[in-house]
Parts: structure tokens; C-alpha cells; sequence
């Protein structure tokens, strides 16, 4: 079964497209991560899923109702962390679940929840209080209310330590084992990978990948990461200046040519996705056929390699060299 449908769901703000019409399924019971650079859309698109804005063009249907029409029985099956949740100003840890459990016309124990979160200990003093793990970790147990069939989190692991972080995946999973489906946003893969049984990368308003985390690792199968240590730049820039460069062009005495030269030729190069500096290294995301003409590339462009190694994408990269260029 599907519990959350949107057929070419597009947002536009003004002149601004945060979502340039994503059509994506999730199914009941799964996990899904939503990924994407800042200002990819996530937001947007959670927002959308629970009509808190309406879709400029598209169909949106959560847990068989059309959001648009019918926004009220999704958000009653629907637990939600919004971004930055912001506890009220008068009320405890315990009241905030009192409220959320009433308005839900649920029975849970707020106790129970408190101690799920690890907040149990603050659950008399004024939520407004609370530090910011200890915030998002009562947001979370409200979102958990009534055993909902969906829960949405957007960013949940925002502010948490890795105790939390933690516990927020051991929270997934249980809510999974029980029977939810679970969408949460997030811009960090580690996190995601470790709970998501599927990801959707979001880049530009665009959906550019859905798929498992291993799905998309063999997608860039032969990537790999050459790291390439050069002679510092301005080492480049004065043998170059001096007419020592193998490359044949002769750029005239006193040229300021630095690595950007040899980054845009190594970019160029088929088998090559993505290449960055670091410091005076050059990572470059490669096939591996592409690695050694990117080494004599290197080489032609005048830069001395001092060493070089090779790594596995790791899932940083991965993420960026879905992501990068663009918001
Ligand atoms: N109310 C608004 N008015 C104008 N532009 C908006 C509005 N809300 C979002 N946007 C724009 O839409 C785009 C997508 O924003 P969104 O908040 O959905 O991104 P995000 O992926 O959630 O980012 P982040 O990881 O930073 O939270 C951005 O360019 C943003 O500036």
C-alpha cells in the first residue's frame, strides 16, 4: 500500500522554484530518508504533505486522502517534528503531552513517552527551558502521541548528541517495527543510512535519485576518490610563470596561474564526476579506467604530484557528487 503519493507536485515563490514538480511514492511501513542540500526543498515538500502550504500545481495524496481537500484526517494519522519546534511558553515537559495526548484523543502516559525520549528527569520544569537536544527530544515524543500510522520529521536529529542521535534511530526502527512509515529529512547521509530502508535526493527543487543507500552506491560503482598531493600553489604558479609547463601553452612570464587551470582540465575529463581542493590536494571522484589520465592531466598541466592515494566513495561524497553545483 501507498501512504504517501505526489504526482508532479511543483512550488514556486515568486520568481523562486523550491520544487520543480516531484513525482515520488512511499509505501506503507517504510522508512524513507529525504535528502538534500540546504534549500533543496525538503521543507517545502513536508510542508505540502501536511498542507501547512498548498503545491502550486500537482496531486498529493497521504494515507489515501488528498491533502489538499482533506488536510485534517491526514494530520490526525500523522505525527509530526516540525523544523525548529518551539515548546510553549507557560507549560512543563509533562503538560506538552497532557495537551498533545487530549488533543489527540489518545492514552498514552506522558511518563512513558518521557522516559522513550530521555526527557523523564525535566518532566516538571517549563519546556521552554529546555535545551535544545532536550527540546527536539519532547517534540519528538509529541510526535509520537497516539501511535501514529505516518510520522514526519523534518531534520530531527538537529541539535540531538550522539546519545540522541542514537535513540532517535532506535525511536524509528521501534515505530517501523510497529507498523508506521516514517519520513524524516535530512542533509546528513551517515544518519540517514543507518535507519532509511530508501533515500530520495533532492537537488534544485528536483528529485535526481530514489533509491536504497546501496542502490545508489553502485550507481557510481568504479567511483572512487583519488586524492592527489601537489606542490603548493604557488609552487603551480611559479614554474608555470617560469615557461616549465609540460602542457605546450606557453603562458607569458609573470602569468598568475594557480590550480584552477588543472582543476578545470581535470574536471573535464571523462570518468570524472566531481573534483574539489583541499588545501593543496586535488579530490578528484573518478572511474577508476579515468584515474591515470587524471594523473598525467595533472602532470601536463605543470603541477608536481608529491603522492597520491586512492579511497571508496565515501557517503559524504556520494552525497555531494549527487548534490553539488546547486542547492
Ligand atoms: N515562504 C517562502 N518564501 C519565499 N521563498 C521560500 C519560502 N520558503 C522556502 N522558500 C525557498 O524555497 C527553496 C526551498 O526551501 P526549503 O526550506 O524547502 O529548503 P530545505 O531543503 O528544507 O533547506 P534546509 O536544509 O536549509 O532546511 C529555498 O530557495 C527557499 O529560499
Amino acid at each position: 500500500m501507498t501512504t504517501i503519493a505526489l504526482h508532479d507536485v511543483a512550488k514556486r515563490y515568486g520568481d523562486v522554484t523550491a520544487l520543480a514538480g516531484i513525482d515520488l511514492e512511499v509505501e506503507s511501513g517504510e522508512v524513507f530518508g529525504f535528502l538534500g542540500p540546504n534549500g533543496a526543498g525538503k521543507s517545502t515538500t513536508i510542508d505540502i504533505l501536511l498542507r501547512y502550504t498548498y503545491p502550486s500545481s500537482g496531486r498529493v495524496e497521504v494515507l489515501g486522502h488528498d491533502v489538499t481537500s482533506d488536510p485534517v484526517a491526514v494530520r490526525e494519522r500523522t505525527g509530526i517534528l516540525p523544523e525548529g519546534y518551539a515548546p510553549f511558553e507557560t507549560m512543563t515537559g509533562r503538560q506538552h503531552l497532557e495537551y498533545a495526548i487530549a488533543a489527540n484523543d489518545a492514552d498514552d502516559d506522558p511518563d512513558v513517552l518521557l522516559e522513550r525520549v530521555d526527557v523523564a528527569h525535566a518532566a516538571d520544569r517549563k519546556a521552554i527551558g529546555y535545551s535544545k537536544g532536550m527540546t527536539q527530544r519532547l517534540g519528538l515524543a509529541m510526535a509520537l502521541v497516539g501511535e501514529p500510522e505516518l510520522l514526519i520529521l523534518d531534520e530531527p536529529s538537529t541539535g540531538l548528541d550522539p546519545h540522541g542521535v542514537r535513540l532517535m534511530r532506535q525511536i524509528v526502527r521501534e515505530e517501523r517495527d510497529r507498523g508506521a512509515t516514517v519520513f524524516f529529512s535530512s542533509h546528513i547521509l551517515e544518519q540517514v543510512e543507518a535507519v532509511a530502508d530508501r533515500v530520495g535526493i533532492l537537488r534544485q527543487g528536483s528529485l535526481i535519485a530514489v533509491d536504497t543507500i546501496d542502490g545508489l552506491r553502485s550507481a557510481n560503482e568504479g567511483d572512487g576518490e583519488l586524492v592527489v598531493e601537489l606542490e603548493t600553489a604557488d609552487g603551480v604558479r611559479e614554474r608555470v610563470a617560469g615557461g616549465e609547463t609540460a602542457a605546450g601553452s606557453n603562458p607569458p612570464a609573470g602569468a598568475q596561474v594557480g590550480l584552477e587551470p588543472v582543476v578545470a582540465a581535470v574536471d573535464s575529463l571523462a570518468g570524472v564526476s566531481a573534483v574539489r581542493r583541499d588545501g593543496d590536494a586535488l579530490v578528484v571522484a573518478c572511474a577508476t579506467e579515468a584515474k591515470l589520465d587524471v594523473l598525467d592531466t595533472i602532470r601536463e598541466q605543470g603541477a608536481t604530484i608529491i603522492d597520491f592515494s586512492t579511497a571508496e566513495t565515501s557517503l559524504e561524497e556520494l552525497f555531494v557528487s549527487y548534490t553539488e553545483g546547486g542547492r
